[in-house]
């Protein structure tokens, strides 16, 4: 019976950080080290200040509080680290490839390969290697290679443990998820009792029965498709949003109709902007690339569809605001409320709020950003790296302002991009005052009330109504 006393996962990052903590503050005997290449990442994980750490998600303060210098540590000793523990969580980034073959489709596997190598250089001992990170299917195998033929003869078994956590609710999801996914071989006793050692790693605090065990190809593939269908119902609703504006039909009214069938079920059909999020979109095009790589073209193509549609779903949002502008937005104030792809993140990667900018740039808008938990660094940052214009364009037509009053103030229109809940409750009486008029209002989220908006005196556009 292997009993795991020692865990180290590479990887601090937004599913890092936060499964390492609830690990550490549930399973308090074992002593947790979540290690980093990222220097000023791990400071920010070690700040005394528990309001300043790297990833923001309600209630992680309290975890990391608890646990952090007991059983939790975060350090940059990475090889120390390794050679310490009998598990090692992988939970590096996996972005799309922007480069050479499969380029803006296949997972890039570059971090992934690194971690076996430096796992394989370090290990004097035996150990479990856990596949955190989302990967294509049959990953474990390259690992399985990797550390086989370049180790000293260690013996590793190979597991796959997605991760289903959705960021801003992090915390609530791994105090109780709605199922746990290990994968491994079950032909061999090593391969069974790496699965059980894994698996009592989550039973102290997650039900026996939330813990399925697979083989390891479904684990992988598993993920893939959670995310896939997850995506499909966003963009099926959005689809019909498109539709709703042209009939009369409120796309909220149809999704509560249809929500009601328990064959279909009311989670996720909030029509919006576009989902954005570091993994649907990145998780889809690599599903579409191993269809394609195995020859299966349908299958691709009708994956393929759910980006497409979500692609359509964002630029519509942004050319409904200049058409509607009179056709140019040029020089005009448009204000952006939110930024993070979506609310309770200061994430931003693939958020909608991005293109959505640097559509309104293209037609020389002036564009006022506000969210409450995103820094102006990391806005220039997203809109730099698209690389549609040069950096001093980007700090010439865009501010980042402190609160949505300043945001609004003489703005020709706002546009809601995340669905903060500070922005119900904005003094929205006082923004019609300060804005230009007409007081153009378009909300990506469906936030807010339309004839209550409309009754204070707004031009109220809303997705699907
Ligand atoms: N973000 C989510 O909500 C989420 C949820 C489920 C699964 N996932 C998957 O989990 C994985 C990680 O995602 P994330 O959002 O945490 O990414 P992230 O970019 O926030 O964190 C990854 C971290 O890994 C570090 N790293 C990379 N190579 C390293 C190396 N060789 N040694 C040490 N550190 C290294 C990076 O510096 C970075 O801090 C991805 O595969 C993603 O698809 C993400
Ligand atoms: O009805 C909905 C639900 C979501 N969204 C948008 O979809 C995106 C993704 O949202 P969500 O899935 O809640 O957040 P993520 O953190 O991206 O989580 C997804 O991606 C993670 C990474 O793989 C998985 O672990 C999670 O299970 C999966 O939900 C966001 O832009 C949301 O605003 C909608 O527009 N309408």
């Amino acid at each position: 019976m292997t009993k795991i006393k020692n865990i180290c996962c590479i990887g601090a990052g937004y599913v890092g950080g936060p499964t390492m903590a609830v690990i550490a503050q549930k399973a308090p005997g074992i002593k947790v080290t979540v290690v980093d290449i990222n220097e000023k990442r791990i400071a920010a994980w070690n700040d005394a200040d528990l309001s300043k750490l790297p990833v923001y998600e309600p209630g992680l303060d309290a975890v990391v509080g608890e646990a952090r210098g007991r059983n939790l540590f975060f350090s940059t000793q990475v090889d120390e680290a390794i050679a310490e523990a009998d598990m090692i969580f992988i939970s590096v980034n996996t972005p799309t490839k922007t480069y050479g073959v499969g380029k803006g489709m296949a997972a890039d596997l570059k971090w992934i390969e690194l971690c076996a190598r430096q796992i394989a250089r370090v290990s004097t001992n035996d150990k479990i290697v856990v596949e955190k990170s989302t990967l294509p299917v049959r990953t474990a195998e390259a690992l399985k290679s990797i550390l086989e033929n370049t180790g000293n003869g260690v013996k590793f078994q190979i597991l796959s443990n997605p991760e289903f956590l959705a960021e801003g609710t992090a915390v609530e999801d791994l105090h109780a998820p709605d199922r746990v996914l290990i994968g491994g071989d079950p032909d061999t006793e090593e391969g069974k009792a790496a699965i059980q050692a894994l698996v009592d790693v989550y039973a102290h605090w997650v039900p026996k029965a939330n813990i399925l065990t697979t083989n390891v190809w479904s684990s992988e593939l598993s993920k893939l498709t959670a995310n896939a269908f997850l995506a499909q119902r966003v963009s099926s609703i959005n689809a019909l949003s498109e539709l709703c504006e042209k009939t009369g039909a409120d796309v909220n009214e149809v999704a509560k109709a249809i929500g009601q069938d328990s064959r279909i079920g009311p989670k996720f059909l909030k029509a919006s902007v576009g989902f954005g999020g570091s993994c649907f979109q990145k998780d889809i095009l690599n599903l579409v690339y191993i269809a394609q790589s195995f020859g299966l073209k349908e299958v691709a193509d009708y994956w393929e569809q759910v980006i497409i549609m979500n692609d359509h779903q964002k630029r519509r949002f942004a050319e409904n605001i200049v058409r509607t502008l009179y056709n140019t937005v040029s020089g005009k104030k448009i204000a952006m409320l939110g930024w993070a792809f979506k609310k309770d993140t200061n994430d931003t990667r693939e958020s909608a709020a991005i293109y959505v900018a640097d559509y309104l740039l293209n037609e020389r808008a002036e564009v006022v950003i506000y969210d409450p938990k995103v820094s102006e660094e990391q806005i220039l940052a997203d809109l730099d790296y698209l690389g549609t214009r040069s950096e001093e364009e980007n700090r010439q037509l865009i501010s980042v302002v402190n609160t949505a009053y300043v945001a609004t103030e003489e703005a020709h229109a706002v546009a809601i991009m995340t669905e903060w809940d500070e922005f119900i409750s904005l003094d929205w009486d006082r923004i019609y005052e300060a804005m230009l008029k007409p007081a153009f209002l378009f909300d990506g989220r469906r936030l807010l009330d339309k004839e209550q908006l409309k009754s204070k005196g707004f031009e109220f556009y809303a997705i699907g109504s």
